[in-house]
């Protein structure tokens, strides 16, 4: 066997044991990964300087305090997300019990990114460890320090049979992806995504794909183009624009773009210093394959800030481009560095129809004042998130769902949508062995009789409202009347029913004119009425 099936088998076979179903026992595996977080933040700090030059507070803010607060989240709220939901009833189902009870799915998957490795590779496992199943944690590679600390640390603090770590590249990956998951949560590009879809597809094992893209980011002309651009430049230049919701390009008209510019500059200067090379907080690129791809997307176009590079320490200068064409060579992938070009276009009707030719992005951008322009945006485009006047943050919000669509991925997490996305939300009926009546008009034989009470009690809807809480009490009335009545046909020898006023109720089914469903009118002519039984 070799090391991923190894693992893979351990972790079934604990997942088999039970243990990971408790709600107790989610909630101290929840706790000791916090623990891990609070006790080893000058590991994980130290080896993700040295695979990406992240300062140690930057790693706090842009990587553990959000798994802090998921954790703390989950496990305030554990036990009302795995708790019963109840949902709303038919007619038929009145008397019954109905809810959705949540399940573990079983074992995970979970393929984590370099770019933030805590934060996409442990998010996940918060949601899978809250939602009870085992999990199997893939570290990225690339990120060699961080993935070492990764395999080192989280056995000596969570169930390490439950939650293995297994290291390696795409042979390794492959290898596991070749094993049997009931679920896989895959974080990276696009075209790794396919790879991962094709594999899960052979066992029928559903996928989250968290991917990338490229983020437009639109500036209106009726905005304070000085904050704007602070907080853009924030968005972008932040662990080196490698980023999967880093702005990715700026759209805006001709006559803003120098004051852009400007702004931009001055931001970078503010935050990064004159030299961004000695300042603690400007990232490097990941590595040197990495740094040449970026370096190569600059060339056709003309640079308006930055544009220098050094190979031998993997740094990209803050860097800006100005009246970039459509066919620019940075305009044909994600750029995923600190380049950031800006592409004029004549107002909003431009923007929109530029951002609707490429694929779905991951996050849309909009600086505007005007709450129309940015209705306009959100209503003609779509995209995984969208936000106005800032950028990065919504990926904090735990009760928003993080994901994209389209191209930039599917299915999402964070807070409750995590536990959702890996549990089974299993739909339950808890009936009991009474009032077999009632289900006459489903059994043989079908007449058109039956097919009317079926269609009133299968189509009929309440809105419970003060009048909706009388209706559904005469309703409730109408059923037990039925009930009733059925077992009188049934059992005419038995049981004898003396109705007092003759006649109970009627059901007339008539066809409206201009409406394609028959509508079901209930008369009921008479609510006092004496039931005898007779032996
Ligand atoms: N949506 C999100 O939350 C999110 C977060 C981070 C990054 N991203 C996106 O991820 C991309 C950057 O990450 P990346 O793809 O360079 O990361 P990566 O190179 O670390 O790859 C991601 C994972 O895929 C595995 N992998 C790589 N090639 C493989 C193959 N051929 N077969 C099987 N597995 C393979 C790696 O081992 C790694 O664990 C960007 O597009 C970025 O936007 C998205
Ligand atoms: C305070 C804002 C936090 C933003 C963190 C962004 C993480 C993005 C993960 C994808 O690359």
């Amino acid at each position: 066997m070799s090391r991923e099936q190894q693992a893979v088998a351990r972790a079934r076979k604990a997942f088999e044991t039970g243990r990971s179903r408790p709600l107790e026992y989610r909630i101290i595996q929840l706790k000791n990964l916090q623990r891990l977080f609070i006790e080893r933040e000058k590991d994980i700090s130290d080896a993700i300087k040295k695979d990406l030059n992240k300062s140690e507070v930057g790693t706090q803010l842009f990587e553990t305090l959000g798994l802090e607060g998921e954790i703390n989240l989950a496990i305030r709220k554990l036990k009302e997300w795995a708790a019963p939901r109840p949902v709303e009833k038919n007619l038929l189902t009145l008397s019954d019990t109905v809810y959705i009870q949540p399940e573990p799915l079983g074992l995970v998957l979970i393929i984590g990114a370099w770019n933030y490795p805590w934060a996409v590779t442990i998010q996940p496992l918060i949601g899978a460890i809250a939602a009870g199943n085992a999990a199997v944690v893939k570290p990225s590679e690339v990120c060699v320090h961080t993935a070492k600390v990764m395999e080192d640390l989280l056995p000596l603090y969570i169930d390490k049979e439950l939650y293995p770590v297994v290291t390696g590249g795409v042979a390794e990956t492959q290898e596991l992806l070749r094993q049997r998951f009931d679920y896989i949560f895959y974080t990276g590009n696009g075209t790794v995504g396919k790879v991962i879809m094709e594999a899960a597809a052979k066992h029928l094992t559903p996928v989250t794909l968290e991917l990338g893209g490229k983020s437009p980011c639109y500036i209106d002309k009726n905005c304070d183009i000085s904050i704007a651009c602070r907080r853009i430049t924030w968005g972008k230049y932040t662990n080196c624009g490698q980023t999967c919701i880093a702005p990715d390009y700026i759209l805006c008209d001709p006559s803003i773009q120098d004051r852009v510019i400007e702004e931009v500059k001055k931001s970078i200067k503010d935050f990064y210093t004159e030299n961004p090379k000695t300042c603690p907080d400007y990232g490097r690129i990941i590595n040197q394959r990495h740094f040449k791809r970026i370096m190569a997307l600059v060339g056709d176009s003309t640079v308006a800030a930055g544009g220098d590079g050094d190979e031998s320490d993997c740094f990209i200068a803050p860097t800006v481009l100005r009246d970039v064409k459509p066919d620019a060579k940075v305009m044909q992938e994600e750029i995923f560095g600190p380049i950031l070009p800006i592409l004029p276009v004549s107002g909003l009707d431009e923007a929109i129809k530029f951002i609707n030719k490429g694929e779905k992005p991951l996050a849309l951008y909009v600086f505007s004042a005007d709450e129309k322009v940015i209705s306009r945006m959100r209503d003609e485009t779509s995209s995984g998130g969208f936000l106005a006047n800032d950028c990065l943050v919504h990926f904090s919000v735990s009760s928003l769902p993080f994901g994209g669509v389209g191209n930039s991925g599917m299915g999402c997490y964070h807070g409750k949508f995590s536990f959702d996305q890996l549990s089974h939300l299993r739909g339950c009926l808890i009936k009991k062995l009474k009032m077999e009546g009632v289900n006459n008009m489903r059994y043989p034989p079908h007449t058109p009789k039956k097919l009317g009470w079926a269609r009133f009690f299968f189509l009929t809807t309440f809105d419970l409202g003060w009048a909706g809480r009388m209706l559904l009490l005469a309703l409730m009335a109408v059923v037990a009347a039925f009930v009733l009545q059925v077992r009188e046909t049934q059992d005419s020898d038995r049981l004898r029913s003396r109705v007092k006023n003759s006649y109970l109720i009627s059901v007339d089914q008539t066809q409206q004119p201009g409406c394609r469903n028959s509508s079901v009118v209930i008369k009921i002519k008479v609510l006092h009425m004496h039931f005898i039984y007779l032996h």
